[in-house]
Formats: structure tokens, sequence, C-alpha cells
């Protein structure tokens, strides 16, 4: 759906020139929700407004639906941007104008007739959840609600592309995730391609299928989000995993579990985009005559799938004991018997 090649964005200043992008390389497949992360001064914003044109590239192209948005001249350029929706983190919105007319406001740049108009318009409310909602001005609506809104009048003109620039970084996490579950809809409800940057690992976690690591204008790491959880190469990636996995306690669970349980085994398991063996511990004690208690982990969900680790202890016969762990080696949890780190 989007293909970037080469492109780069220099900011000319008095006292330096930015390369605030710099040769970035990035296909992104119709229907996916591809998330770009990245400390603040990385580039995201420059590169998210490079897509559309918000900023004008200072070399390389990019093709949305194989039209190539960078040769485009200034009035095909707005023709081509009803296609590409965007929202914004502080929402960007008309504020003299009801929700109805901001959503409608679009369409009517589009030209699209008063009776249509009014049939889309409603529809969107419904489906950003602001049913009821039409009449009320911005200022009297929640950073949510507001930011509901921006989606609506994203999707007026039926876009193949959304753009979200920082979309949730001025709302609460409960807000948040609202928002974020939203987009999910969105995405799968109309196969809509998403491309969100955020410096937030919750957010790609959350709802991203690819994710790309942005530092110093470059891409520096990309790949499928449970695979970069779970083998992150780069040291600015762990950072970001960190924020979501990070586990401060571990190192001193791991040293009072070894202290305290001292019978049967203490094993560590390892899930990896699991849901399949999700019921693996209450199997265990049914199929084999051993006690499981769960001691210390942290499992998580991302759109491919759960993982995360788990230590338990399982007491029993030693040969008992061995064969539920022949069995788990049968799974695709990975286990480990009297782990030391
Ligand atoms: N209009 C501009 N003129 C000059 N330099 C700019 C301009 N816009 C951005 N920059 C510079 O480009 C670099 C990348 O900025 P950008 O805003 O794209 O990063 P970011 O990752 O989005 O960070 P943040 O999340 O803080 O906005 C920074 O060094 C910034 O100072």
């Amino acid at each position: 759906m989007i293909s970037i090649k080469e492109l780069s964005k220099v900011f000319y200043t008095k006292d330096q020139n930015v390369r605030a992008v710099d040769k970035l390389d990035l296909d992104i497949e119709k229907g996916e929700i591809y998330g770009v992360i990245g400390y603040s001064g990385a580039g995201k914003s420059t590169f998210i407004r490079l897509l559309n044109r918000l900023e004008e590239p200072s070399d390389g192209s990019v093709t949305i639906d194989n039209e190539n948005v960078t040769q485009l001249n200034k009035s095909k350029l707005r023709v081509a941007r009803q296609e590409i929706g965007m929202i914004f983190q502080h929402f960007n919105l008309l504020w003299s104008r009801t929700v109805y007319d901001n959503i409608s406001f679009p369409l009517e740049i589009a030209g699209v007739k008063k009776e249509e108009r009014k049939k889309r318009v409603n529809e969107l409310i419904d489906l950003v959840g602001l049913s009821g909602r039409g009449e009320s001005y911005p200022s009297q609506l929640s950073g949510g609600q507001k930011q509901r809104v921006g989606i609506a009048r994203a999707l007026a003109n039926n876009p193949k592309v959304l753009l979200c620039d920082e979309a949730t970084s001025a709302l609460d996490p409960e807000t948040t995730d609202s928002i974020l579950d939203l987009l999910v809809d969105i995405n799968r409800k109309l196969g809509l391609t998403i491309v969100l940057i955020t410096h937030e690992m919750h957010v790609i976690r959350k709802i991203c299928h690819r994710v790309a690591v942005m530092e110093e204008g470059r891409i520096v790491e990309s790949g499928n989000v449970l695979d970069v959880f779970l083998y992150p190469k780069q040291k600015v990636t762990r950072r970001f995993v960190d924020q979501v996995m990070g586990d401060p306690d571990r190192e001193h669970s791991l040293g009072l579990i070894n202290e305290t349980y001292k019978s049967g085994e203490i094993v560590k398991l390892h899930f990896i985009g699991e849901s399949t063996n999700q019921a693996l511990i209450s199997e265990l004690s049914r199929a084999f005559t051993i006690d499981v208690n769960i001691l210390h982990g942290k499992i998580t969900q991302t759109q491919k799938g759960a993982y995360g680790t788990l230590f338990v202890q399982f007491v029993g016969d030693k040969e008992e004991i061995d064969r539920a762990i022949t069995y788990i080696q049968t799974t695709s949890v990975q286990v480990e018997v009297n782990p030391d780190e």
C-alpha cells in the first residue's frame, strides 16, 4: 500500500542543517497497522508528515497505492490527500463548529451533496461512538471524545490510509486504550491501512502488527511486533521493550524463590505467540500427579499472540515431575528447569 524509498528531509536553519529523516526505506502492506516508535527528536513527526506532504521531502519518494505522492502537483495532491486521512495529538478541530460540522467539513470540500453528507456524517458519528453528540462543540467534549471526532473527520472521504501522529499522547491511559480499541475496530471493519507514530511501546504492543524503531532519522530495527519484543537487537529497542515488559523485581524474586521453595523443581515457562497452550498449567495438574504453584511472571498480549515468562514450582514424585517436563517439551512452550536468571 505504501512504498517509501530513500526518503530524506533536511531542515536548513541559521546555525545548522538538521537531517530529520535520512534516506529512509519502508514498505507497508495493505490492511496492516504499522507503528513507528522513537524517542523525542528521532524524526517521527517529520516522517509521518512527509507521507502526505504536510512536509515537503528533500529527496526520495513516497508511493501510496501505486501513486507517487512526491511527484503530484498542488491540485492533484489535494485530491490524493482525500485518500490519506490524518489524526493529530492535539486533535486540530475547528472550535467554532459542532461535532457534526467538523466531520462534515472534508465532505463539503470534496463537493459531496448535502443529503449524502448528512447520511455519511451520521454513519461516522455512530462508527466512532459519538451518537447523540452531533450538536456539541469541541470545548464540551473530553479528550477522548475530541479524538473520536478527529477520527470520524479523517475517515469522512473513505481514505485508503490513516496516519496517526501521536494520536493518544495527550490522553490518560484508560482513554488511550479506548481510542486504540477504536483504531483496531476500524482497521478490521474497513480493512484500512494505519500508520502511527508514538514514543510509547504500549501503543505498539496493543495494536500494531509490525513496528519500526527510529533513531536519528533512520530505521534501526523493524519486524513483526512479537519478534521485536522477543528478540530486540538494538539497545534502543531493548529500552522500549522494557517499557512494557520491564520487571525490576525479577532478580530479587528469583533469589527469594530459590531460598524459599526447597522442595520440588522450579521451572521457567516461556510462552511465545501463544494461543493454543494457554491452559498448560491446568492441563499439567490434571494429567500428572503433581501440584503446580505459580511463583512469579508476566504474560502480555500483542496483536500476534501472547508472550511472556512464568516461574512455577512443581511438587510431587521426581518421576512424575520429569514426565510433566517431558510433556511440556512436546508443546510450543519453552521450558527450563532450575533457571538461574
Ligand atoms: N521546522 C523545523 N525546522 C528545523 N528543524 C526541525 C523542524 N522540524 C523538526 N526539526 C528537527 O528535526 C529533528 C526531528 O524532529 P521531529 O519532530 O520529527 O522528531 P520526533 O521524533 O517527532 O520528536 P517529538 O516526538 O519530540 O516531536 C529534530 O532535531 C528537530 O529539531
